[in-house]
């Protein structure tokens, strides 16, 4: 299908709606063959007063999940794990027996979302991990003390947990930490030099935005909360990366050029979330009011919301960032970068 070209000037009214929500900075690129879009609103540093640029990087959030997807199922193509198969295969005693590798990848494995508890509340459930370092298995307890969401493989419940196991799955078939697998087998061979997983360092490598947790409490100032070591988030959400690599990334991935046909089939094999969402396998589906699909992922990490999304070629990408987070009203601003890029002007 040729898309209607993308609209900048609706790309950078979106963010600037973020500012006015209360996002110091905002930044979005697309990338549309050669043609490259960019918008950037505000700062990257409240008390520097830096402009945010696209040459930023931030935490990336829970598009690490898609990265997670990818590495389990170049594994499941080598013959290393099975997609059908119960986790405790190769996790022995790790989750209820009947929750398959497909289950994790899909957030149909029923395992309580453990952020939940430890955020209950914003700021103090920040504050008591910024600087924690967990082990897999301490984040896995946090979730099998609570009973399961639903019967494995019934219903579409999004947990954290799910892509914590998967990334229990990716070291124990590998022997290896997934920073490794990460950087090996996608960083290095699609040149995302502006990407990392540097857990449990607290501090972003090389040119960054700060990140700017709003708390609950109304009027109250925003808590910098760029230095953190992300270790409740891990193979969930603890990747650093930009706006030009993440297009990359999932431009790369609905093109097939990370896993096999078959596997990118498995990965776009849809569980209804609702109306106008899906999940597939580490990837969502997006249907936007023209008619068109998009797939990618968003992120929420203390300071940082991230929305990357594709089109069904990977010929056309879209990122975006706001430098803040705990706020709603700014993750659904960010949403309409997605019409922005794939619906073109008619959708203003
Ligand atoms: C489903 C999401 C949005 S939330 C999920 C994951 N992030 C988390 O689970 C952490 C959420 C708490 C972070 C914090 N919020 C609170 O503490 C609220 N009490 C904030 O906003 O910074 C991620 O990333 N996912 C996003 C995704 O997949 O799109």
């Amino acid at each position: 299908r040729n898309l209607t070209p993308p609209d900048p000037g609706a790309l950078r009214d979106a963010l600037r709606a973020a500012l006015s929500q209360g996002a110091p900075g905002a930044i979005a690129r697309i990338d549309d063959g050669a043609t490259v879009y960019e918008a950037a609103e505000g700062v990257a540093d409240r008390t520097t007063r830096r402009a945010i640029t696209n040459e930023d990087r931030f935490r990336a959030g829970s598009t690490t999940k898609t990265f997670t997807a990818v590495v389990v199922l170049q594994l499941v193509d080598e013959g290393k794990l099975a997609l059908d198969a119960p986790v405790n295969d190769y996790l022995p005693g790790a989750v209820d027996p009947r929750i398959t590798v497909r289950h994790v990848l899909s957030h149909r494995s029923g395992l309580y979302d453990y952020p939940n508890t430890l955020f209950a509340r914003t700021v103090p459930g920040f504050e008591a991990v910024r600087n924690k370092v967990f082990t897999n298995q301490e984040l896995l307890d946090l979730a099998v003390a609570r009973p399961l969401n639903n019967r494995p493989g019934a219903s579409y419940a999004y947990s954290n947990t799910n892509y914590v196991v998967a990334g229990m799955l990716i070291e124990k078939a590998t022997g290896r930490p997934v920073g490794t697998e990460y950087r090996e087998r996608i960083f290095t061979p699609l040149g995302l030099a502006g990407t990392s997983y540097v857990h449990p360092a607290t501090a972003l490598p090389g040119r960054h935005t700060r990140g700017y947790l709003r708390p609950d409490e109304a009027g109250a100032p925003l808590v910098d909360s760029t230095a953190q070591t992300a270790s409740w988030a891990q193979s969930a959400g603890a990747i650093i990366s930009s706006t030009r690599d993440l297009n990359t990334f999932y431009s790369a991935v609905l093109q097939g050029r990370l896993t096999s046909a078959a596997r990118l089939a498995e990965m776009r094999k849809w569980t209804p979330v609702n109306s106008t969402q899906a999940y597939g396998l580490g990837l969502r589906r997006r249907d936007l009011s023209c008619g068109v699909s998009a797939y990618g992922h968003t992120g929420a990490v203390q300071g940082y919301y991230t929305s990357a999304f594709t089109s069904a070629d990977g010929k056309r990408s879209v990122t975006a960032l706001t430098n803040t987070s705990n706020n709603a009203t700014v993750l659904s601003t960010l949403g309409r970068t997605l019409e922005a890029a794939f619906c073109g002007p008619a959708a203003r």
